[in-house]
């Protein structure tokens, strides 16, 4: 499996003061206040904090599924801003692959036609997308479970589904907000020891984000966030580096 595509030595994705301010009505709301972060190839970091810390729209951001109101964001040293939108678009479904706190499995679809769909939106056969998604439904402990629609599926098949999903094109990069946030405790862990297996096996960065620091414990780099930015207790990026987890919720 071909997993990583950009193997440049640029960081996979970079963001430089990047700030993100919304407007409700009259009230500005400032998400994110200025954030330096880089993603490199092959890493697995979790994105942690409470509730409307700036997870999901950190995540937005390194997605490319929305633009910071000031800063930058490079993906593979290549500035988006100086993108189209059609290059954009086309650099974001070739590099990046989404799982989402919902699932957003299509109701009327067989696991195997959901997680073929990103193949054959991009061009590929019938038989090729077959293929490829019986071979992640395969490596997601799927495999018996592919003519299931959604509905007949728990969450956590659900959200194996959606990351069998999130592979099938090869991303070098798999960015899951809040992906255990609809599942129970144990769920919640296998699914974040699945994708720790993946980043493992085939080199797949994954940048995942929760508000819940039992499921940091296996994660070496981790980044809180704290009222639009990055607090003082996150874990850089070193090999080898493990750490105590704090007694208390952030
Ligand atoms: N589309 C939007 N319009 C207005 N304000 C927004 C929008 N999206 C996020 N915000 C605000 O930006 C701040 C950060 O929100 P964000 O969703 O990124 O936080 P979060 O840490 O992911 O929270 P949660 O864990 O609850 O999802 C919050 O104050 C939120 O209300």
């Amino acid at each position: 499996m071909n997993t990583v595509t950009l193997i440049g030595m640029a960081p996979l994705v970079e963001l430089r003061r990047a700030t993100k301010h919304y407007q409700i009505g009259e009230k500005p709301v400032i998400a994110l206040k200025g954030i330096d972060i880089s993603i490199q190839a092959r890493e697995f970091v979790a994105i942690w904090g409470p509730s409307g810390s700036g997870k999901s729209t950190l995540c937005n951001l390194i997605g490319m599924l929305d633009s910071p109101t000031s800063g930058n964001v490079l993906i593979d040293g290549q500035e988006v801003d100086d993108l189209s939108d059609n290059a954009r678009s086309e650099l974001r479904n070739r590099t990046i692959g989404f799982v989402f706190q919902n699932f957003n499995l299509i109701p009327v679809l067989s696991a195997l036609e959901n997680v073929m769909l990103p193949l054959q939106i991009a061009g590929a056969s019938s038989a090729v997308a077959r293929e490829r998604a019986l071979e992640r439904l395969t490596e997601v402990g799927l495999e018996k479970h592919v003519a299931h629609r959604p509905a007949k599926l728990s969450g956590g098949q659900q959200q194996r589904v959606a990351i069998a999903r999130a592979l099938v094109t090869d991303p070098a990069l798999v960015i899951a907000d809040e992906p255990t946030a609809n599942l129970d405790s144990g769920n919640a862990r296998r699914i974040i020891e699945l994708m720790l297996d993946i980043n493992a096996s085939h080199g797949t960065a994954f940048v995942f984000s929760t508000h819940d620091q039992r499921l940091l414990e296996s994660v070496k780099r981790r980044v809180l966030m704290q009222d639009g930015e990055i607090g003082s207790d996150s874990q850089p990026a070193r090999p080898g580096t493990q750490t105590r987890i704090a007694g208390s919720r952030p």
